[in-house]
């Protein structure tokens, strides 16, 4: 069986990460969604162990130092991770995965599993991400502005992730991200034809 792609998508607090994991799962439910682990308290309306598991500090370190993430990071004020064997898990069932992380998270898969996939998501502009925030209403001024000043930091690396998608419609970006799957299914060096290995080893 092929291994699944493991697909990193990031990008600026209110970009609309959440929104298009969600949307390509809708449309494709063999997808993995990797489930992160924080140290973040619950959001009004979430629920633990389908939106992230809600642990505290002290069992997130535990899991750091008995090597149970794949990647973790400090993002604003909390720490945040993703469990290693759910993931290896579902890409060798032949899932594709998608992790829904912040940059120095994705750079921290590039370098223990450098066959990943790394998209990340831009506002159409910065206006439509303060909007989209401010929109959203799940934090106040002050922890807006802070997810704000990450967000010039996060921006400012785009150019380093494999593929940019501007998230101006959510039909428009599951379509890309959907082709970007495709066209990463079909490079050679995962492509392996057993015909024609036959063939060419007599
Ligand atoms: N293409 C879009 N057009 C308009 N609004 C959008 C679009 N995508 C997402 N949104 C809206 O923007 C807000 C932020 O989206 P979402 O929570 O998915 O962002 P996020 O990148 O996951 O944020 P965070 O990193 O803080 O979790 C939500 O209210 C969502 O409905
Ligand atoms: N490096 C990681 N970043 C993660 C992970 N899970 C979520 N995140 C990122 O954190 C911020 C804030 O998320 P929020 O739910 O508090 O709005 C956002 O950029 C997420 O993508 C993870 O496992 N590792």
């Amino acid at each position: 069986m092929k291994t699944g792609l493991l697909l990193v998508i990031s990008g600026p607090s209110g970009v609309g990460k959440g929104t298009i994991c969600r949307a390509l799962l809708e449309k494709d439910p063999t997808i993995y969604l990797s489930i992160s682990v924080t140290t973040r308290p619950p959001r009004a309306g979430e629920k633990d162990g389908r939106d992230y598991f809600f642990v505290s500090e002290q069992r997130f370190l535990e899991m750091v130092a008995r090597g149970e993430l794949l990647e973790w990071a400090r993002v604003y004020s909390f720490y945040y991770g993703t469990p290693k064997a759910p993931v290896f898990e579902a890409l060798a069932a032949g899932r594709d995965v998608l992790l829904e992380i912040d940059v120095q998270g994705g750079f921290k898969v590039r370098e223990n599993y450098k066959d990943c996939v790394l998209i990340f998501l831009l506002p159409p502009s910065w206006e439509e991400l303060e909007a989209r925030l401010a929109r959203r209403g799940t934090e106040d001024a002050q922890a807006r502005q802070l997810r704000l000043d990450w967000a010039k930091q996060e921006l400012s690396l785009y150019y380093r992730y494999d593929y940019a998608v501007v998230n101006e419609r959510v039909e428009d970006t599951v379509a890309a991200i959907e082709a970007i799957r495709v066209a990463e299914r079909c490079r050679s060096h995962r492509q392996h034809f057993s015909w024609l290995k036959t063939l060419l080893e007599g």
